[in-house]
């Protein structure tokens, strides 16, 4: 597609009309989404409306009952079990809210982690971690064990894991859920302008209204539909 002769990019990543259930509980129902290459994607809504099942299709964590999931203009939700978990570990990144980290090992072997399970090499790995380390301003942090840290560090830290593999996407989940909110701006600021500089795509699942102001466009998901939050007020 063009505009003004000038090629307009297509979605990087899409939900078409995807169903999922647990057992009798229908969780998403032909929920629709689509997300191009380096946008920062706010996902709102109630409590139990599909936030978190939307993410998990996307980031082919689930499988849909029905509908599709398309990323980079193939069907994820196609891809064997192998092939997908190799997506989530070379092309995807993640942040949860409480961060997930391995608390046995120090910071700097948490960033590399993603890198050593990518089969890189020791050295590289360490060194690529020690500069993301750097960037986020946790280098004098890097040999503690991560039980050390504060609920903020903890996330810059997840945030450095996320992105130490320059993923294309960046799936968080809540990730400022467990911090006060003035820290959790402050890493949502943080992870927006990496993102940013990195070119990577950011979708966000967040209760928090100042969160999501970070983002370039807000979605809402309503008893696990999809609709425009702008779209739904002029209804109203
Ligand atoms: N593992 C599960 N087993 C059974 N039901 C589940 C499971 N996970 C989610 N659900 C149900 O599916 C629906 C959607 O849940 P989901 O976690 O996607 O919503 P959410 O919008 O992310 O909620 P929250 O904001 O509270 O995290 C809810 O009714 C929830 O109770």
């Amino acid at each position: 597609m063009t505009v003004d002769g000038l090629p307009v990019p297509g979605p990087l990543l899409e939900a078409r009309s995807v169903d999922r259930s647990y057992g009798r509980t229908q969780a998403l129902r032909e929920a629709s989404l689509s997300v191009t290459a380096g946008e920062i994607l706010a996902i709102m809504g109630p409590s139990g409306s599909g936030k978190s099942t939307l993410l998990h299709c996307l980031a082919g964590i689930f499988t849909p009952d029905a509908g599709e999931i398309w990323f980079d203009g193939r069907r994820l939700d196609l891809l064997s079990d192998a092939r997908r978990s190799e997506l989530r570990r070379t092309t995807f990144g993640f942040v949860f809210q409480f961060g997930q980290l391995v608390p046995e090992l120090t910071v700097a072997d948490n960033v590399a982690l993603p890198l050593l399970l990518g089969r890189a090499r020791r050295k590289q790995a360490y060194q690529r971690a020690g500069g993301w380390l750097k960037r986020l301003e946790l280098d004098e942090w890097s040999e503690r064990r991560t039980g050390e840290l504060s609920g903020g560090q903890a996330q810059r830290v997840a945030i450095a894991r996320a992105l130490v593999t320059r993923p294309k996407v960046i799936f968080a989940d809540e990730p400022t859920g467990a911090l006060d909110s003035l820290t959790g701006e402050k890493v949502m600021e943080l992870l927006v302008s990496l993102a940013r500089q990195e070119g990577a795509t950011v979708i966000v699942v967040t209760h928090d209204a100042r969160v999501a102001a970070c983002a370039d466009r807000e979605v809402m998901v309503r008893d696990g539909k999809v609709t425009d939050p702008y779209a739904s007020a002029a209804v109203r």
